[in-house]
């Protein structure tokens, strides 16, 4: 079985840098016939799911670029299947005549298609085609492209005009879309911030630009998805046991807040920790052991050189012993920097600089895991490097990226758009989950579900380096996935969880950690043993 590539984006600046040898090689109208033939096939989609296509109305917004010259060649695509096809120019020369792609009018005219100033009000969908990458500035929205027929269906064509492909900013007015068709590659404006939330479905249109689009990690951002997930999270091994399936050591909870040391360890454990030990206060391992008799617990935790993963901060009281509990957590890995160690919740108020900078010096594989707030908190304390005085850089992702660089920690920062980096510049979204996870505790689980990928996974490395070592001496694992990859696929397993749940009618974080065990064990055994009775 081969597996299916990981879907990634490229910012639109690459896209446009990996056109340019195709260009200088006199493809450029290939490529358009190409993008405009994806545009058409995506329109007629919309269209076949309302009516007939024949006899349906396609009108188009064109802008003065390329962007309005595939929406121009993709009507004219679509009159010889018998649509009414009508191109709307949004600039006009001193003479009144539109500014717009010659050729592809000269298409459109020649398919039968029409001009007019406005779209018709009979339009069953409207093309976007007045910007694409090209964009500069601001967008000023042209008359033409207000109060749009309520019933038409809106196709932007590559992206959506006002909404930079690089970052997914809305510079001036954007277009929302229910459809978004787009060229080359994914793009990362389009899976970001207020582009995302315009762009509606994104539908990719392969126009051979593969060879050419960057391969570095900090040019792409991929999206973590199921296949992905479970290549990344394996089924046990089958003569696996507790210490081959990864040792979690639980920092969490507090007389205050005992719920989130059960939180955590129970995603630990759902997510198919070999063991999960917590370590805190009478009364959370009185609740730990509670709701998890399988679970360890004691005031000071697993030994360091048995533990795999960490994860410190849901549930501790700062007004307590939290820094000391977290500084015994770093000092354990410290010890055993063979270990990761899940930075979340308190723990983001209590981590400084200089102990990343000595966890980075011993190797250790760091994650820390803020929401918004959290991380706003935390970039006060320990802020991006280059950012300006108030804390600016271009985008979130770019602020991610220095950060993490900086410090050495990867970040998995929790929203409705999960993004997760790493210093290398790696940087994934997880493509899975709506609301259902915006519930208080959730991001408890979360850690736990994210220390036993990352317990696995060390876990798995340390027996494949025994293993190499005894047979060739050498030490060395071959494939060792990064860690950047293993946070999203936990963030993925944890959304789908979310999601599940919700559909069984179950909405709580308490009943969270069930779901993801349920979502494991059907990735790990199948659709027959995943299935669970609660
Ligand atoms: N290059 C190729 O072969 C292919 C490109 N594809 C499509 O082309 C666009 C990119 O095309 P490009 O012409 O480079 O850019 P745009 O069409 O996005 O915009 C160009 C013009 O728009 C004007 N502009 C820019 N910013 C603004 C603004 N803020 N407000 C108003 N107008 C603006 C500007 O022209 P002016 O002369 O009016 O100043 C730009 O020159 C890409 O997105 C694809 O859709 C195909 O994919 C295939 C191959
Ligand atoms: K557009």
């Amino acid at each position: 079985m081969t597996a299916s590539p990981t879907p990634f984006a490229v910012t639109g600046s690459a896209v446009r840098a990996a056109e340019e040898p195709l260009l200088a090689a006199g493809q450029g109208a290939a490529l358009m016939r190409c993008a405009a033939w994806g545009l058409a096939q995506h329109v007629l989609r919309v269209l076949r799911g309302r009516g007939p296509v024949a006899g349906a109305t396609v009108a188009a917004l064109v802008g003065t670029g390329n962007n309005g010259g595939d929406a121009l060649w993709a009507l004219a695509l679509l009159r010889r299947r018998g649509v009414a096809a009508v191109a709307v120019p949004i600039a006009r020369d001193e003479h009144g005549a539109p500014r717009w792609h010659a050729e592809g009018w000269a298409a459109l005219r020649a398919a039968g298609g029409t001009a007019a100033d406005v779209v018709p009000a009979r339009a069953d969908v409207v093309v976007d085609g007045m910007l694409g990458t090209g964009f500069r500035g601001e967008f000023a929205v042209p008359d033409a492209a207000r109060g749009l027929p309520a019933g038409a269906a809106v196709v932007a064509c590559d992206v959506p005009s006002g909404v930079d492909a690089d970052t997914g900013e809305v510079r001036g007015g954007g277009v929302r879309a229910e459809v978004t068709v787009t060229f080359g590659a994914l793009k990362t404006g389009l899976l970001l911030g207020d582009g995302a939330d315009l762009a509606g479905d994104v539908r990719l249109v392969d126009i051979g630009l593969g060879p050419h689009l960057p391969s570095a990690p900090p040019e792409r951002l991929r999206v973590m998805d199921g296949p992905t997930a479970a290549r990344l999270h394996p089924a046990p091994a089958a003569d696996g046991h507790k210490y081959t399936r990864g040792v979690v050591g639980v920092v969490a909870g507090s007389a205050r807040y005992p719920g989130a040391a059960v939180l955590s360890t129970s995603g630990a454990l759902e997510a198919g920790a070999g063991m999960a030990h917590h370590a805190g206060p009478a009364t959370t391992r009185a609740a730990v052991v509670t709701a998890h008799p399988e679970a360890l617990v004691s005031a000071e935790g697993p030994a360091p050189e048995r533990t795999d993963a960490w994860v410190v901060g849901p549930g501790l009281d700062t007004e307590d012993d939290a820094r000391e509990r977290f500084i015994r957590v770093r000092d354990a890995v410290l010890a055993n920097p063979r270990a990761a160690l899940v930075v979340d919740a308190s723990a983001l108020t209590l981590v400084t600089a200089e102990d990343l900078a000595a966890l980075r010096d011993a190797g250790a594989r760091v994650v820390l895991t803020p929401h918004a707030g959290e991380w706003a908190r935390l970039t006060e304390r320990i802020p991006v490097p280059g950012a300006d005085g108030a804390g600016h850089a271009p985008d979130e992702l770019a602020r991610l990226r220095a950060w993490s660089a900086a410090h050495g920690a990867a970040v998995l920062l929790k929203g409705p758009r999960t993004l997760v980096v790493a210093p290398d510049g790696e940087a994934w979204l997880m493509g899975e989950g709506g609301p259902e996870l915006g519930v208080g505790g959730t991001g408890d689980v979360l850690s736990g579900v994210l220390g036993a990928v990352l317990a696995a996974d060390a876990a798995r490395r340390a027996r494949a380096a025994e293993e190499e070592g005894a047979t060739c001496g050498a030490g060395e694992v071959e494939h060792v996935p990064t860690l950047a990859s293993l946070a999203a696929a936990a963030a993925w397993l944890h959304a789908r969880a979310g999601a599940d749940q919700a559909r069984a009618g179950r909405m709580t974080a308490g009943t969270l950690p069930a779901a993801v065990g349920g979502t494991v064990a059907r990735m790990w055994w199948g659709e027959a043993r995943g299935t669970r009775a609660d």
